[in-house]
């Protein structure tokens, strides 16, 4: 069984008369990366706000292994490292400044300093002054503030934002491998499926502050994709076997895309393998956040 590490009982939090995170309940099993997916304004960072204690729900429960967090908010926030607000960095001084001020503020060891500058790749930038670095630079020194109390929970709000392609690509690598080989627990959040879907083992999705799929991303694929691209050397024999599988297909220049379940097309492949037929690719189509949203619940989000 797999053991859940966070978990809320319908959450609610209500900003005068706007409910903006609805009854939500989230099952955040432990080792897992959870992207906590949505559109802007879905109510993820209130989410967030809420789990690290910076806001109290006005409704609903929310547990870290079993213990709920309003009564053991102190030893359970020990073991969290979050970056939800951009930190507010003194621009004149080092990365290493930085880091080491927050240290003795906190009454923690400078020695991590080093460590945590280390696992961000900001070692060759520590004695260079935070108002130097770039945005990709600035949003790893925030990954590091979050991971100087060595916890095995990291909560980041949209760590990517504003990132290039290289600079996204640097994160992903650093969560993927604090999950791997420090057996972190990572929440980490996006309103871009691509982006969270190269790491994320566990997803979480909501709009307008309610929950509309929580699951592990094959899952979701399983529940949302349907269309397999097929490319092969023989079309006219494949044509026929789909078509006396009464499959749903549509051909294209290079290509036969067909419509059908991944149990299926195993089983369709390997039917075409007992007809000698070469499989040169068989694909599940690739989807964005906007068609798993017109998936799950029908119709679009204007704001994905
Ligand atoms: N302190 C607040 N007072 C009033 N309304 C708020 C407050 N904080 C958030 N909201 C509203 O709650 C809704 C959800 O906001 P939230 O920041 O949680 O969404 P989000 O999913 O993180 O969006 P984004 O991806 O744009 O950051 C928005 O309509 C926002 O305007």
């Amino acid at each position: 069984m797999t053991n859940i590490e966070i978990e809320t009982l319908q959450i609610t939090k209500t900003y005068d008369t706007e409910t903006v995170v609805n009854n939500l309940s989230l099952n955040i099993p432990s080792g897992s990366i959870y992207g906590f997916l949505g559109p802007n304004g879905a109510g993820k960072t209130t989410t967030m706000r809420m789990l690290v204690g910076l806001i109290k729900p006005d409704d609903g429960i929310i547990r870290y292994r079993g213990k709920e967090l309003q009564k053991h908010k102190k030893a359970i926030l020990k073991n969290i490292g979050c970056f939800i607000d951009t930190p507010s960095y003194y621009p004149h001084l080092t990365g290493y400044e930085n880091l080491k001020y927050i240290q003795k503020v906190i009454n923690l060891p400078i020695s991590e300093v080093d460590r945590v500058l280390d696992v961000v790749n900001l070692t060759f930038a520590k004695n260079k002054k935070v108002k130097e670095y770039s945005l990709g630079m600035r949003q790893r020194l925030g990954l590091a503030f979050s991971l100087l109390n060595d916890p095995d929970i990291i909560i980041l709000d949209e760590p990517t934002n504003g990132l290039d392609p290289e600079g996204i690509h640097e994160i992903r690598n650093l969560l993927i491998n604090l999950s791997k080989y420090e057996k972190k627990t990572i929440i980490v959040s996006s309103h871009n499926l691509a982006e969270i879907e190269s790491m994320a083992t566990h997803i979480g999705m909501i709009n307008q502050g309610n929950m509309i799929y929580e699951g592990t991303l094959r899952d979701l694929y399983e529940k949302t994709s349907n269309e397999y691209t097929l490319i092969v050397n023989e079309p006219e024999k494949v044509k026929e076997i789909l078509n006396s599988h009464s499959i749903t297909y549509r051909e294209n220049l290079n290509d036969i895309v067909m419509q059908t379940n991944p149990e299926a097309a195993a089983e369709l492949n390997k039917i075409f393998a007992n007809h000698g037929i070469k499989v040169f690719e068989l694909t599940q189509s690739k989807k964005t956040l906007e068609d798993v949203f017109l998936s799950l619940t029908g119709k679009g989000s204007e704001s994905v």
